[in-house]
C-alpha cells in the first residue's frame, strides 16, 4: 500500500514512512493511495475473532509489506495486552437500540490509548529497523499527551515533547502527562488554546532548522498509523450487532475528526454503516460545516469536555480530499485560503460526498449534563463529559428504528471528576493502578512566549 498526500506534492510513502514521517512535507495528511475492501464473506468470517487478531486482519491491507501478517498479529498481541478488559473494546447497551462502545480500558483511560500503544510499538520497529531516532512533537487537549507519553516513556530511540494549552485540561489529565518523569519525555504548558498547540506542532515540522537537526515525528492523529488503528474497533462494534448482514449508525463525540474519520474509513472498507453522527460540543465548526458548509473557525470555548475544546480540526482535510474527488493541488489551494482566514465554503462536490453517510448535532453543556443524568437513571451508567455529548446525538437522531446506534465512549469519567460530578452527584474515583496520582511529583515547563519559544525549548533540550 502507497500513501499520498492530500496536498499532492509531498512524496508518495509506504505505510512504514508515513508512520515516521506524520505529517506530509506538503503540509497535507497522508491517505491511502486507494481504500482496501473486504468482501461479505470476509467481514463475516471476522465474527467472534479474538480483538487482536481482528486488528491484525483490519490492519493489514493498509500496512502491506512493511510488516508479516505474523509480525503485525504479535505487535497487536502485545499493545492490547496492556488493556484491563479482555474484550479491549467491550459494548455495553443501554436500552433496546442504543449501545456504548467502552474505549478506555487501556492504561491512560481513554480512546487514545487503543492507537497509540500500538503506534510507540511501530515507532520501534521502524526506527530499530532505519538505526534512527525520532523526535516526537505532539500537541493535546488532554488525552493524547498521557496515552502518547505513556507509549513512549523510556524507549530508546524517541524522545516526545508535548504541548497542552495551560489551564485548559482537567487536574487528572495534566497529571497523568506530568508525573511521568521519564528523561525522554518534555511536558511544556503553552499559553493559548489547542488550536494554538496544533498549529506551533505542524509549524515544527515546515521549520528547516528544527527538521535539518532532528527527525521530527508525530502521535498526533495527522500521523494515519492513529486513525488505522481506530478503524478495528469500528468492525469489533459491528460484528456482534449483525454485521455484514445490518447496519450499525456510529455517534462519535468528535473535535479533531480523527474517531470518526476511522468510522469513514470502515465504510469504505466494506463494513455497513448506516450513519455517522459527528457530536460536538459548542465548539461547533464541523457541526455547522457539515449541516450548511460553513467551515469557519472562531475563538475556542472552554467546556466541561475539554478534549472537544478545538475549532480546527485536523482531519477534516482528509475527508475534504477523500470526498471532493481527490484533487491535492484544489485541496492545497482551499486549505491556504483557510489557514489565512479561517474561514472556508465547502463546494457542493464536498458536501454531496458527505451527505449519504454523515449528520451532526451540537451540545451544550446543559444538553451533556442531561445525557449524563439518562444514562445514570435509566442504565446505572456513570459517563463522561466527552461520551454524554455523544450519547445526547445519539438519542437525538432520526436513525431508522430498527438500528442499533452504537455511542463510542472515548474517556473514563475519572478523568473528568468535577464535571461528573456537577452533573450527576456522583464522583468517580480513579482506578487502583492510577490511585496515587495526586500524590506523585509534577513536571513541565511553562512557556508563555509563543511559538520562538517552544521551537528554542526543543531546540535547546532535543537530543
Ligand atoms: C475524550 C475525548 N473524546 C473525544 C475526542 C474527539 O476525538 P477526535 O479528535 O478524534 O475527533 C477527544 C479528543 O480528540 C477526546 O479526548
Ligand atoms: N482531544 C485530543 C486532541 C488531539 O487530537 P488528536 O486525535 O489529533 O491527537 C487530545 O485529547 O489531545
Amino acid at each position: 500500500m502507497q500513501y499520498v498526500s492530500t496536498r499532492g506534492s509531498a512524496p508518495t510513502l509506504d505505510f512504514a514512512g508515513v508512520t515516521l514521517a506524520g505529517l506530509a512535507s506538503d503540509g497535507g495528511l497522508y491517505v491511502p493511495e486507494h481504500w482496501p475492501s473486504f468482501t461479505t464473506d470476509e467481514i463475516a468470517a471476522m465474527r467472534g475473532l479474538p480483538y487482536a487478531e481482528l486488528a491484525a486482519r483490519v490492519m493489514q491491507p493498509f500496512v502491506g509489506d512493511c510488516l508479516t501478517p505474523e509480525r503485525l498479529r504479535a505487535l497487536c498481541e502485545e499493545a492490547y495486552g496492556r488493556f484491563s478488559h479482555k474484550a479491549v473494546t467491550p459494548l455495553v447497551q443501554l436500552d433496546e437500540r442504543q449501545w456504548l462502545l467502552e474505549l478506555f480500558h487501556g492504561p491512560t483511560l481513554a480512546f487514545k490509548d487503543v492507537a497509540l500503544q500500538l503506534l510507540g510499538l511501530l515507532f520501534e520497529e521502524f526506527l530499530e529497523r532505519d538505526n534512527a531516532r525520532l523526535t516526537i512533537v505532539g500537541a493535546t487537549s488532554g488525552d493524547t499527551g498521557s496515552a502518547a507519553i505513556d507509549a513512549v516513556a523510556g524507549r530508546e530511540r524517541a524522545e516526545i515533547f508535548m504541548l497542552h494549552p495551560a489551564g485548559r485540561v482537567s487536574d487528572v489529565q495534566r497529571r497523568q502527562m506530568t508525573t511521568v518523569l521519564a528523561p525522554n519525555v518534555h511536558n511544556i504548558a503553552i499559553d493559548g488554546s489547542f488550536d494554538d498547540a496544533q498549529a506551533m506542532v505542524k509549524r515544527i515540522f515546515a521549520d528547516d532548522t528544527v527538521t535539518a537537526k532532528h527527525r521530527i515525528g508525530a502521535v498526533n492523529s495527522i500521523n494515519w498509523a492513529r486513525l488505522m488503528a481506530q478503524v478495528v474497533y469500528y468492525f469489533a462494534a459491528a460484528l456482534p450487532l449483525g454485521a455484514p448482514q445490518r447496519k450499525t449508525a456510529f455517534s462519535v463525540p468528535t473535535g479533531n475528526f480523527g474517531d470518526v474519520f476511522a468510522g469513514y474509513v470502515a465504510s469504505q472498507m466494506g463494513l455497513p454503516i448506516e450513519r455517522l453522527i459527528v457530536a460536538t460540543n459548542v465548539n461547533d465548526i464541523l457541526h455547522r460545516a457539515l449541516s450548511d458548509g460553513d467551515y469557519s473557525a472562531g475563538a475556542v470555548t472552554a467546556t466541561a469536555a475539554p478534549s472537544m475544546d478545538i475549532q480546527v480540526s485536523s482531519n477534516f482535510e482528509r475527508l475534504l480530499f477523500a470526498a471532493g474527488g481527490r484533487d491535492g493541488a484544489a485541496m492545497a489551494q482551499q486549505m491556504r485560503g483557510f489557514e489565512a482566514d479561517k474561514v472556508m465554503q465547502l463546494t457542493n462536490a464536498q458536501r454531496d460526498g458527505m451527505a449519504a453517510l454523515f449528520t451532526s448535532a451540537r451540545a451544550d453543556d446543559a444538553d451533556m449534563a442531561h445525557a449524563m443524568r439518562w444514562a445514570q437513571e435509566n442504565c446505572c451508567q456513570i459517563l463522561d463529559p466527552h461520551t454524554a455529548i455523544g450519547l445526547h446525538a445519539a438519542l437525538a437522531s432520526d436513525v431508522p428504528p430498527d438500528v442499533p446506534v452504537v455511542t463510542l465512549a472515548t474517556a473514563h469519567p475519572a478523568k473528568f471528576p468535577d464535571a461528573v460530578e456537577r452533573a450527576t452527584g456522583a464522583r468517580p474515583a480513579l482506578p487502583a493502578r492510577i490511585g496515587d496520582l495526586f500524590a506523585r511529583e509534577e513536571r513541565f515547563t511553562a512557556l508563555d512566549g509563543g511559538y520562538d519559544a517552544v521551537r528554542a525549548y526543543i531546540l535547546g533540550h532535543a537530543s
